[in-house]
């Protein structure tokens, strides 16, 4: 039988979350220390870890049917490689930014400047669409101490807290794009390893929306059971059971975690009591 070959982050950023996403969609790993190729134990899946900047490549080669990278890469050095789900983790941005001290009021103050990053193409086309033209120096890490340093007039790089940024006194100026980690999928995947990566896919999915909802049970007196219906749709309606005490009734639901804590307030004041709330493994609708 064929196996999914995935390529997950060696160390860094993604590495940990990836395979906890992995974990949590019910594959088991044969983990070795320092292995750069892994087994799931009850899926057919092989874990290749990887460098991260790799990754595009060997997709693209079909080497690996499909990986968890940062969509940031995949602009980069991915063209033609399709992201097949959002992941909702290593959220972060590719900015630009300058020196405080630069009075920066548009793009076109790049005119002519020397550009510090990491992300080359995905720099030269965002200066190309807006007519600039700038002299980008690559360098690999560490790219925000670039002006402080007198090796370039600004940086692009990524940004999520900004700490690094407010760190090395730059402010950012540019949004280039948002990213992050995402399931991509060989252009060169088989049909038979698709047949695969669907079955997976469908565990992500379920993990996924089960981490974005909480299960909430709560007592509710019965006068008041439609107005608190209203407030909790559930996945289809809310289920409701009866207490021993005639008047009231246990009602359960899924709420979004976005909501949430509103929902809550409009339920206690909606007469709701003894409100409990549960985190969801996986959701299947
Ligand atoms: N500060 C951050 N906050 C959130 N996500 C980030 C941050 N920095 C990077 N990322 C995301 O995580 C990915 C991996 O970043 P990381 O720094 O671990 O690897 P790398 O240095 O690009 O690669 P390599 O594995 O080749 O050393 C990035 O491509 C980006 O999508
Ligand atoms: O806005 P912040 O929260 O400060 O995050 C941004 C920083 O995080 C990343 O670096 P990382 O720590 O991954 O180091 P690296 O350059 O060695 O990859 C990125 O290259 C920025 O430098
Ligand atoms: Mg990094």
């Amino acid at each position: 039988m064929k196996k999914l070959k995935i390529a997950v982050q060696k160390s860094g950023r993604l590495h940990d979350e990836s395979l906890a996403l992995l974990k949590d969609c019910g594959i088991s790993i044969d983990n070795g220390r320092d292995q750069l190729k892994a087994q799931a134990k009850n899926f057919s899946l092989e874990i290749y870890y990887l460098r991260n900047g790799d990754i595009p490549q060997y997709l693209k080669d079909g080497v690996v049917d499909c990986a968890i990278i940062g969509e940031n890469l995949l602009f980069e050095k991915g063209e033609n490689i399709a992201v097949v789900e959002k992941l909702g983790f290593s959220k972060c941005r590719v900015s630009l930014a300058v020196s405080k001290i630069f009075e920066y009021d548009s793009i076109k103050d790049l005119n002519g400047k020397r550009i510090a990053t990491s992300y080359p193409v995905t720099t030269q086309k965002y200066l190309d669409e807006r007519g600039i033209s700038a002299d980008l120096h690559i360098i690999n890490g560490s790219v925000e101490i670039a002006p402080n340093i007198g090796l370039a007039d600004a940086i692009c790089d990524i940004v999520s807290s900004g700490s690094t940024l407010f760190k090395n006194n730059l402010k950012e100026v540019e949004v280039m794009m948002q990213s992050e980690a995402v399931l991509a999928v060989s252009p060169r995947i088989s049909e038979e390893t698709a047949t695969i990566l669907n079955k997976l896919q469908f565990r992500i999915q379920s993990v996924l929306k089960g981490r974005a909802s909480r299960y909430v049970l709560l007592n509710a007196p019965n006068n008041k059971l439609d107005e608190i219906i209203s407030i909790l749709p559930g996945m289809k309606s809310p289920t409701i059971l009866p207490l021993a005490d005639d008047n009231w009734s246990s009602v359960h639901s899924v709420v979004n975690q976005d909501e949430f804590w509103e929902v809550i307030d409009q339920l206690k004041n909606a007469g709701a009591e003894g409100i409990l709330v549960c985190p969801i493994e996986k959701m299947v609708l």
